[in-house]
């Protein structure tokens, strides 16, 4: 059973955004993180076991730049955390699937993450993370 570890929403204003789903969860955002290596900011609210994850570019090339100035801000990714990333990465790509690095890579709150490609899931972008235990 996977556990819905947070959903990604992409947006052109972290600030602004911060401040409207601090209005709309009535609670802080508890942790904001850059991740370089993927040049986005996040800011992370509780919501309930989950997570949102609001994601805002730090340079003209990151990949949320390029989605929001696509299709605006939104829904970007839906993560699900798993106990073995390496064991997902290898079933999903016997199953088929695209998974876009052949590694997984530092991700934000503590986690290695990975991602499968939109085409294979319905246009939804997922990410897999797993704890660093840290
Ligand atoms: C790691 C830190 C943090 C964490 O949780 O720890 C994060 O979550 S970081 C999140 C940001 N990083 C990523 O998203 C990395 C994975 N993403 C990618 O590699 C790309 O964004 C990719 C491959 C999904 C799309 O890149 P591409 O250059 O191919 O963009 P296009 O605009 O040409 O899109 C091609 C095709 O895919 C559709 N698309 C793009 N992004 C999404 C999306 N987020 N959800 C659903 N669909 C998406 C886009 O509409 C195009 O569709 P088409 O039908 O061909 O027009
Ligand atoms: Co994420």
């Amino acid at each position: 059973m996977k556990h819905l570890d947070h959903i990604g929403i992409a947006v052109a204003d972290l600030e602004k955004a911060i401040n409207t789903y601090k209005k709309l969860l009535e609670s802080p955002c508890y942790k904001r993180e850059t991740v370089e290596q993927q040049k986005v900011e996040t800011a992370f609210f509780r919501a309930g076991e989950s997570k949102i994850e609001l994601l805002g570019a730090t340079a003209p090339d990151s990949v949320i730049d390029k989605f929001v100035s696509k299709q605006g801000e939104g829904m970007h990714h839906v993560a699900f955390e798993v106990d073995d990333i390496y064991a997902e990465m290898k079933r999903l790509e016997e199953e088929g699937f695209t998974l876009l690095s052949e590694e997984p890579r530092p991700g934000a709150d503590d986690k290695l993450v990975v991602f499968v490609h939109p085409k294979d899931n319905c246009g939804v972008l997922i990410e897999l993370c797993q704890s660093t235990g840290k």
